[in-house]
């Protein structure tokens, strides 16, 4: 069993803009992966064929040791995500949210209370499950959103930038979450960005420009002797 995500050799094209070219990541069960690239480096697309949004008949994508296009259901209930925009019930509160969520999924009853008190802890949500999403900050909508998409306890979870929109201290929330959950290594994460602040000199790196993975590895040895920001830039100028 190949547990946790593997992308192999993966394209998509729409019609003649190739979005992706033979894009090839694991990541190891428990594993973090920040996926870096500039606008149109084809991140969204990614996780499209990730979350089956689209298909492609080109390359092979496991989760969990599922073969996404030979076993759909079985990978696809394995993975939680938070697309990158934002698709919570603004009419209901945070709880609500997250049981209508957990019904979707089939739970119900004393086990959908548990794990949703057990996503919103996660968050530091949980004082806030009364409220009604358009109650709340940005911040606090997408710290919802994560929760959510873990009460049904996936093994991958894909962040299709969360920050996106938020104001300097929501961000830094939010992606201080993202390493929180990633420090605990019961789930295999890849948490898509394209602001370079956001990674942490010791995070897994993968960069991604004009659909092709161009570096790969720890992000300071990436980085090496100036500053992530600035490789990035030479990385993106040059390829
Ligand atoms: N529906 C579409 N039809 C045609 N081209 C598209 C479509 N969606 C995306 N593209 C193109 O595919 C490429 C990759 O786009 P994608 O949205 O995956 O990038 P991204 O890295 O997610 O960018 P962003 O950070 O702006 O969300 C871009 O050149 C984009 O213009």
């Amino acid at each position: 069993m190949n547990n946790g995500l593997s992308i192999r050799r993966t394209s998509f094209a729409y019609g003649a803009r190739q979005a992706l070219d033979a894009v090839s990541l694991d990541i190891a069960p428990g594993g973090f992966c920040a996926l870096l690239g500039p606008n149109g480096a084809g991140k969204s697309t990614l996780f499209a064929l990730l979350t089956r949004l689209v298909t492609t008949p080109s390359g092979q994508i496991i989760i969990e040791g599922h073969d996404l296009r030979a076993a759909p259901r079985a990978a696809l209930a394995r993975i939680g995500v938070v697309f990158q925009q934002p698709t919570l019930d603004l009419d209901l509160t945070v709880r609500q949210n997250l049981r209508y969520f957990a019904a979707l999924q089939g739970l119900s009853g004393r086990s959908a209370s548990s794990r949703i008190d057990a996503a919103l802890d996660r968050l530091a949500m949980r004082e806030r499950d009364g409220e009604k999403i358009r109650a709340l900050n940005g911040g606090h909508r997408r710290r919802t959103e994560i929760a959510r998409a873990l009460v049904h306890d996936p093994a991958v979870l894909l962040l299709d930038e969360p920050t996106v929109g938020l104001d300097a201290a929501a961000r830094g929330a939010i992606t201080s979450h993202v390493h929180d959950l990633a420090a605990d290594r019961s789930l295999t994460i890849l948490w898509a960005t394209h602001l370079t602040d956001e990674v942490r000199p010791s995070d897994r790196l993968a960069v991604l420009h004009q659909g092709r993975l161009i570096a790969d590895g720890i992000a300071s040895e990436i980085a090496g002797a100036v500053s992530l920001s600035d490789r990035f830039l030479a990385l993106t100028e040059a390829a």
